[in-house]
């Protein structure tokens, strides 16, 4: 993890890709790699043959530098801001350093310990509304607060191009009517990225809620 983080910032941006988000990153307080379909072995072995034209197999995901100062400000300690995945299931690990919390639906935030031989599974957006609503995406950030440099992974399940999110009629009754109006995960990821989209308390909601 440290090798590939420390590749010189050309060699780093290699790791290009059409789709928002999905190639290097680089923030100022967490940089981060993407492999398109990284289910495929194939896939994962282009990204590797693109950092290290050599040899093989490394991995990826997040990486957030300590934070630069002791001081109490919030903005310097988040690595990564407040918000829902966008996809259907995202399956975390973070490494030896903390930094994950979850809001709970009474607003609170806690810090996410897991061990180191565990995953994280969060509901995605996507499939909140494909549920109905049955199981809500949780809003969640990455809270930098030990002065060592974080590495986390992250698999994130995406639906097909083309494919509507469109929840079926046996999750509606009297007391759980549709919530969401159906939609294509591309249009959705797309909104997301516009200034609407970010600045909406929730995507979802803003997207498509009925
Ligand atoms: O680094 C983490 O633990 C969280 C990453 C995350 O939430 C994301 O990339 O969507
Ligand atoms: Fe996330």
């Amino acid at each position: 993890m440290e090798e590939l983080f420390d590749l010189p910032i050309q060699t780093k941006q290699r790791n290009v890709s059409s789709k928002p988000f999905h190639g290097y990153l680089n923030h100022n307080l967490y940089q981060s790699f993407g492999i398109n379909e990284a289910n495929l072995a194939e896939k994962v072995k282009d990204f590797t043959q693109q950092l290290w034209p050599d040899h093989g197999n490394q991995k990826i995901i997040i990486h957030s530098p300590p934070p630069d100062n002791d001081g109490d400000d919030e903005e310097t300690k988040l690595g990564l801001r407040s918000h829902s995945d966008k996809n259907i299931i995202t399956i975390l690990h973070q490494y030896q350093v903390d930094g994950l919390e979850i809001k709970t639906k009474d607003e609170k935030w806690f810090k996410v310990k897991p061990s180191q031989h565990s995953f994280i599974i969060m509901v995605g957006d996507s499939l909140c509304a494909f549920l109905n609503g049955r199981l809500s995406s949780p809003y969640h950030r990455v809270r930098m607060t030990a002065k060592k440099t974080r590495y986390s992974t992250a698999l994130f399940s995406v639906p097909k191009t083309g494919v509507i999110i469109d929840s079926p009629e046996e999750l509606m009754d009297e007391e759980h009517p549709r919530m969401f109006k159906p939609f294509e995960y591309n249009n959705y990821r797309d909104f997301f990225n516009t200034e609407a989209g970010r600045i909406a308390q929730s995507t979802l909601h803003a997207f498509c809620a009925l």
